[in-house]
């Protein structure tokens, strides 16, 4: 009988691409447990937590006592994006409260090996994340020891933020080094954007402040990110993986 661990990341690690995660930074939070059950019933296969400690980021949101809460209203798998100075320190509660795919700072832990290690040691997959400013060269030496990278495509700590173009040269070049990992961008994402951002081989997409739509209707806001997303496949997402190409310089 597998764990449910083990059965949220089969569905994490085989959702297809692009992956739409929504963020649950942007909604109702009084009244979470309703919009978990609102995303799931839009069919979405992840949800992207923002976890912010008013140090790293300048807000705060939540821990990992509220994330226990929300694993107890539902089974979809959690990605853990730590916007953290420690995230050492909080690693055991977090993975205790749930989360399946636990994302780090790579300008919080600028030497991050011990710490993807212990990630995955806890039976979690382990990511880095990497800020609009931070080149793409400082994530390269870490990339067999993630499964997925995160691009900031805004300065994190709040939603609604303008979207940064200039971080798809860095989508770009993780996908060709490594044409099988998980390459999320997130920051901005909308019907606009998440087109370009896949084209430049994006297949994991954090949607924010453009999910949450007066109405509730998440399937439409979310619908319409996927169109564009779908769009920026044909347009080249799965040429930008080139298989076989060669690194960039
Ligand atoms: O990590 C963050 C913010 O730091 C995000 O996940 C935001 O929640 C995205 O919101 P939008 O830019 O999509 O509104």
């Amino acid at each position: 009988m597998p764990s449910e661990r083990t059965e949220r990341l089969r569905r994490w690690d085989g959702a297809p691409a692009p992956l739409i995660t929504p963020s649950l930074l942007d909604c109702d939070f009084a009244r979470v447990g309703e919009e978990i059950r609102a995303l799931e019933a839009a069919g979405v296969e992840a949800l992207h937590l923002d976890v912010m400690d008013g140090h790293f980021v300048p807000n705060l949101s939540y821990g990992p006592p509220v994330v226990a809460d929300w694993r107890a209203v539902t089974d979809l798998p959690f990605d853990a994006h730590l916007m953290i100075s420690d995230p050492a320190r909080y690693l055991d509660a977090f993975v205790d409260a749930g989360a399946d795919s636990i994302l780090i700072h790579l300008e919080a832990v600028p030497e991050p090996a011990d710490l993807l290690e212990r990630i995955r040691g806890r039976g979690c997959r382990a990511g880095l994340v990497i800020n609009p400013p931070t080149p793409w060269a400082a994530v390269e030496p870490h990339l067999d020891r993630v499964d997925s990278v995160l691009v900031m495509s805004v300065m994190p700590g709040f939603g609604g933020q303008q979207f940064q173009e200039a971080v798809l040269e860095k989508v770009r070049a993780i996908r060709r080094a490594r044409p099988a990992l998980r390459v999320a961008i997130d920051g901005g994402i909308n019907a606009s954007t998440a087109g370009r951002a896949v084209e430049a081989g994006a297949t994991q997409l954090v949607v924010g402040s453009a999910t949450y739509r007066p109405d509730g209707n998440y399937a439409a806001s979310l619908g319409e990110v996927a169109e564009a997303a779908r769009r920026g496949l044909e347009g080249g997402g799965a040429a930008a993986a080139g298989a076989g190409a060669s690194p960039p310089e």
